[in-house]
């Protein structure tokens, strides 16, 4: 801070914290930001003035009832009093603006810091009081226009700058510029390095500015409220004297007017919560917790000053940038908004006992003063060259170290390189020893084929060869079919004739027997003669006994068969040398085609 213009603490000249509240009124069941389907289904018979449990009783206080489903154990009707203002459920924004902010605003274009920051549950209607919509336009376009109203004929520049601190996937808390273009920032005590600032041209401009900044900020759709905000969104203007340089003007300031739109905090049972947004609601809670137990032990240490003011603020980034406020160094407001319906009394009743005390806080009203003795000015500018001079010797001292660090750096990359060559160098090593081995390996692979192929050469040969012996043996097979086949033949006519051989047999037999029997008959005869009989006796045959009819044929045939050709006679001795003596039907089918119509019977002689 410009020590020129340093705001001395002036307890005497301080102001209370300015408390509001805000009553949101009932919507009809069932529309966005009253889903919890536990309460519609009640709501669908009950009526409107059964559910409120929260009634306004003057413009500074109002009466809290358990509603009829609570009653039966506590029927205490409590009245929460002394608030700067309480707004019923009808009041309009501008009846908001001009009670609350408007004078915050006329503060701030006087010189004067303040904050006001919008406290409550879950869906109460914080962000609708500070940003509103386009019928209803909340603080922050309202104050854009004022602000544009009271400075059009000056020549002061309003600067503002939007920032959200989030706490992304449950982890650390994290703080985002809003601006077009904006990035991550960091906070250096209570200083954010790299927000980005826009110039104002006109209330539209700047409205703009906003709406674009709140499209990019963090919401969601909880139980609670259909467009939830799921985090901390601060709004600053600064309003900056073009002329202010060296000139002295009394409007001229360096005031900053914050304004804070928190996340509402969130019963878990109601909500339903789960996995990020449930980790979410852990950030939103604590931070809420942490807002107050700054303002709890801010206003105990006012009430007793021997009790010390706790460093609460450090416990999360909003409350650490906003130091000074959690201190009671700069000027504050809050408007505590609630829902007035019966299922709302725990979240309300929690906020109203919990926050109510908060307007006993004071805050020091003063303007920021300009010191303007030349002497103060001097000692200004002297502690701002100290500042500069420690920044520079830090700085200074830091590039020493980064040199340092630097060279320590090369020198490593020199010994990583030096080691990355020897490395390299045994790897080469490595990889030509591996190389001769493998050459090596294909050496014996190739000598390995060429065995290999050798053989099959042998391989091939012995096919061939055996090929051929099979042709040879197909060849062989086949005379020794065709042998058979002629044996078979042969055997068929051996066994006709042996057949033939039989029957003669059998037939010759039979004459032998009936000639033995007629000679019996002879012998007898001759004994015991009996001329009648001797009448009856056949003569004996003039025929020969022997050889049968056929034998005779044969015979006959032999004695008139064919003469001998000399090829016949050759073939015949070639059989007998081939197939043996005796084997005559052999030898003549298989020259069947040389002996003709011959039989075998005739080989034989
Ligand atoms: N005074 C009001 N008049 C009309 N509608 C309102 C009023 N206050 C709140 N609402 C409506 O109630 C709903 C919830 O309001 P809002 O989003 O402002 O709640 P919130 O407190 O900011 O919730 P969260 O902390 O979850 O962001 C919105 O639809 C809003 O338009």
């Amino acid at each position: 801070m410009d020590p020129a213009t340093e705001e001395t603490p002036d307890m005497a000249k301080s102001e209370n914290l300015g408390l509001f509240l805000r009553i949101r009124p009932l919507l009809q069941s069932g529309v966005r930001g009253d889903r919890n389907p536990r309460f519609r289904r009640k709501s669908a018979f009950e009526p409107w003035f059964q559910k409120m449990c929260l009634r306004v009783k003057t413009s500074r206080s109002v009466t809290l009832s358990p509603p009829l489903a609570l009653e039966r154990g506590r029927t205490k009707t409590e009245v929460y009093d002394g608030f700067s203002q309480v707004f019923s459920p009808d009041s309009s924004q501008e009846e908001v603006y001009e009670k609350m902010m408007s004078p915050l605003v006329e503060d701030f274009l006087k010189g004067k810091s303040g904050m006001l920051a919008a406290f409550g549950p879950s869906g109460s209607g914080k962000t609708h009081t500070i940003f509103g919509c386009n019928r209803q336009p909340g603080m922050m376009p309202l104050a854009l226009q004022q602000i544009f109203k009271e400075t059009s004929d000056s020549t002061r520049s309003l600067f503002i700058s939007i920032f959200e601190i989030r706490c992304e996937g449950g982890k650390e808390e994290r703080v985002f510029d809003l601006s077009p273009n904006g990035v991550d920032l960091t906070m250096h005590r209570s200083t954010l390095k790299g927000l980005h600032e826009v110039v104002i041209s006109d209330w539209r401009h700047g409205e703009f500015v906003i709406s674009q900044a709140l499209l990019r900020r963090a919401t969601s759709p909880t139980n609670a409220n259909s467009q939830s905000s799921r985090s901390q969104c601060v709004i600053n203007l600064r309003i900056v004297d073009d002329k202010s340089n060296g000139e002295v003007n009394d409007q001229a300031n360096d005031g900053v007017l914050i304004i804070v739109d928190l996340a509402g905090a969130e019963r878990e049972k109601r909500t339903g919560n789960q996995g990020v947004r449930l980790l979410e609601s852990n950030f939103i809670n604590k931070t809420s917790m942490v807002f107050c137990l700054c303002l709890r032990s801010l206003l105990e240490h006012q009430k007793n000053p021997m009790k010390p003011l706790e460093k609460h603020f450090q416990d999360s980034l909003l409350t650490k940038y906003l130091r000074d406020y959690m201190e009671g160094k700069k000027r504050m407001a809050l408007i505590l908004t609630v829902k007035a319906g019966g299922e709302d009394y725990h979240n309300t009743s929690c906020l109203l006992k919990q926050a109510s005390p908060y307007m006993e806080i004071k805050f020091n009203n003063e303007p920021s003063k300009r010191r303007l003795s030349p002497s103060f000015a001097l000692k200004g500018y002297k502690e701002k060259l100290e500042v500069a001079e420690h920044e520079i010797q830090h700085l200074r001292e830091s590039n020493l170290e980064l040199e340092k660090e630097l060279k320590d750096l090369k020198s490593l990359i020199e010994v990583q390189r030096l080691a990355d060559d020897q490395v390299a160098e045994h790897e080469i090593q490595h990889l030509r020893e591996s190389n001769l081995e493998l050459e090596k390996e294909l050496k014996d692979l190739k000598s390995l084929i060429e065995v290999h192929r050798l053989d099959d050469d042998q391989v091939a040969q012995e096919i061939q060869r055996l090929r051929e012996s099979n042709l040879e043996l197909e060849k062989e097979l086949k005379y020794l079919k065709s042998l058979i086949e002629v044996q078979r033949l042969a055997d068929d006519q051996v066994a006709e004739e042996t057949q033939r051989l039989k029957e003669s047999s059998l037939e010759l037999e039979k004459e032998v027997k009936d000639l033995k029997s007629l000679i019996d008959v002879q012998i007898s005869g001759d004994d015991q003669w009996d001329d009648s009989v001797v009448e009856d006796l056949p003569s004996p045959s003039k025929n020969a006994i022997s050889p049968s009819k056929e034998d005779k044929d044969r015979l006959a045939r032999r004695r008139k068969g064919k003469k001998w050709s000399s090829l016949e006679e050759d073939t015949l001795r070639a059989g007998v040398e081939q197939y043996g003596v005796g084997r005559w039907k052999l030898i003549l089918t298989s020259n069947q085609d040389i002996f003709g119509e011959r039989n075998a019977g005739g080989f034989e002689g």
